[in-house]
């Protein structure tokens, strides 16, 4: 069985989306493939989820634009679940402007994600058998405390395809770092870190498990999201240019094979203005750490199906979670409250 292991099936299903103008070629069993391609008509129905890559800057009505061309393209495309990055609202010049922008999850912003994911399914769509849920991974929102503390909060929406919001997570380790290179970044200067992870959520592509970028230097959360049952782990991103070519293929393929679970990284990429660009390559991992889809450079998406038997029987055949010595190193990542 290790051969179906090393190369499972759906590995042939992975997309390489070349931008946000993708030919209608690259659309899931649309045409016919090489025998090599080949998809049996049941792969055709696992999940299909999009991640999408964005340049976000100051300009909040520009980057809802983009961000709309992208899921209206994800929608078309077949997927049940779209995934946008963090700061996919605005990323600003600093952080009294990063207040300025901020509003609370009942706001005007989240009104116009919220009639873009409900709307998919009425629109002359195909018809397809899932709605379109929406990943909106990092929104600057002003919480229930914004009058006393005047910081905000990072806050990772799961919208489903009426546009309800079904979870919130706020980001519990904020990134207050140094590096050479990359500008100082302080996010604890504008933003709370959030109190509690949330359970994983139930969607037409698996159980999702959320947290935010930075977060995935801390497998003690993704081990705690997998152990509540997540499926899909998402590190919706703005990850710096000089840490991405070191540590971000590297730390989402370890999240994965860790925690046997999808790993969705939908990233911004490029400038957003003259003192911040990111690093880009947003991907989707398998659980056994295959890089499934990419996105190409600059703004665009990319696909991938989630095929949760494979998950099963990977976990059945490296059965880790069973092998762990909690009497060793305690409980990492014990379970959520
Ligand atoms: O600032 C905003 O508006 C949104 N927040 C972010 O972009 C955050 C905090 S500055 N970025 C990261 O966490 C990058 C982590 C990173 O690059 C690493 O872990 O290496």
């Amino acid at each position: 069985m290790l051969g179906f292991i090393t190369r499972p099936p759906h590995r042939f299903l992975s997309l390489l989306c070349p931008g946000l103008r993708i030919p209608r070629l690259s659309v899931p069993c649309a045409q016919p493939r090489p025998r090599a391609m080949a998809i049996s008509s049941s792969s055709c129905k696992l999940p299909l989820v999009a991640v999408c890559q964005v340049t976000s800057t100051p300009d909040k009505q520009q980057n809802f634009k983009t961000c709309a061309e992208l899921v209206r393209e994800a929608a078309r495309l077949g997927a049940c679940l779209a995934f946008l990055p963090e700061a996919f609202d605005f990323i600003a010049r600093d952080p009294a402007e990063t207040l300025r922008l901020s509003e609370p999850l009942g706001g005007r912003l989240l009104e116009e994600y919220t009639r873009l994911a409900s709307k998919e399914l009425s629109v002359s769509l195909p018809p397809r058998e899932c709605g379109l849920w929406l990943s909106l991974g990092g929104f600057h929102e002003r919480g229930q405390d914004w009058e006393q503390t005047q910081k905000i909060y990072n806050c990772h929406v799961l919208l489903n395809s009426k546009g309800a919001v079904v979870a919130t997570y706020r980001k519990t380790h904020l990134c207050d770092v140094e590096i050479p290179g990359q500008g100082p970044m302080c996010e604890s200067n504008s933003t709370m870190p959030g109190p509690s992870l949330e359970s994983p959520v139930s969607t037409p592509a698996g159980k999702v498990g959320l947290a935010v970028c930075y977060d995935m230097r801390f497998p003690e959360l993704s081990l705690a999201l997998a152990q509540a049952g997540a499926e899909i782990l998402t590190y919706p991103s703005a990850f710096g240019s000089v840490t991405g070519p070191a540590h971000w293929e590297v730390l989402l393929r370890a999240r994965a094979i860790e925690t046997q679970c999808y790993v969705v990284a939908a990233a911004q990429c490029g400038r957003h203005h003259e003192k911040r660009a990111s690093y880009g390559h947003s991907m989707v991992v398998d659980p056994w750490g295959t890089v499934v889809a990419r996105c190409s450079e600059g703004p665009g998406l990319c696909l991938a199906r989630i095929d949760l038997s494979y998950l099963r029987q990977l976990r059945q055949h490296l059965p880790v979670f069973q092998h762990r010595r909690p009497d060793l190193y305690g409980n990492l990542g014990h379970p959520l409250s």
